[in-house]
């Protein structure tokens, strides 16, 4: 069944975030983005993905991450990521055509891509926010799930207020610019999930940040 596309957008209340009080955090939710056909032909593609899970650092020990990624992206759009240096692969094809869409109808300029892949419930990401500062200045952030339905969580850096939503196969999440500056983001972890989840967010990044 191909669900309509809902779309969720939180206006931005100035009133409210002078008294500091429920802050709406500047994100548009569109439910039912991908057709049937559209999540079934990337989910396929992403079988063939390289992904891989590096260790990161935390409080001097190494860990290995609690999920796999990949990273595609335009040349020269290479990443760092908590200490990590990540060179772009090329473009898968359906992960291109996503990426020309998000750009035909929203408007959403990417370069790369950060492919995440959560093998069930247990595997997550902490909290953080995307304000590496590789990431273009006043850029949005496009996140396409495929797959298992997770919570994903909003937690504004100050107030602590915390926003909670379910998203599903097909759902498209765009986070607006100046999200990152004021909230972070996670995925926790749901033991009761058992299906595996892939997560596509488009970044732009700044061409070639890392070589100068
Ligand atoms: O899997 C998700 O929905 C979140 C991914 C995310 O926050 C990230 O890649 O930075
Ligand atoms: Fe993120």
């Amino acid at each position: 069944m191909i669900k309509e596309a809902r779309v969720y957008q939180p206006s931005l209340d100035l009133e409210e975030q002078a008294q500091g009080a429920n802050i709406s955090a500047p994100f548009t939710l569109v439910e039912g983005y991908l057709s049937l056909a559209q999540q079934q032909a990337l989910w396929q593609e992403s079988m063939d993905y390289p992904f891989n899970r590096p260790h990161i650092q935390i409080f001097g020990k190494q860990h290995a991450i609690p999920r796999s990624q990949v990273w595609f992206g335009d040349k020269g759009c290479d990443y760092r990521y908590s200490g990590l240096f990540i060179e772009a692969l090329p473009w898968p094809k359906y992960a291109q055509r996503l990426q020309e869409k998000l750009a035909r109808e929203w408007r959403l300029t990417s370069n790369g891509v950060l492919v995440n892949r959560y093998q069930d419930g247990q595997e997550s990401m902490g909290w953080h926010s995307d304000d590496e500062p590789e990431i273009a200045p006043q850029s949005d952030i496009a996140s396409v799930t495929l797959g298992a339905s997770r919570d994903f969580l909003l937690r504004h850096k100050q107030t602590k207020q915390k926003i909670s939503l379910s998203l599903h196969s097909g759902d498209l999440l765009l986070m607006h610019w100046p999200m990152q500056a004021y909230w972070q983001h996670c995925l926790p972890k749901r033991l009761g999930v058992k299906q595996t989840r892939v997560n596509y967010t488009f970044r732009q990044l700044t061409p070639h940040f890392h070589q100068c």
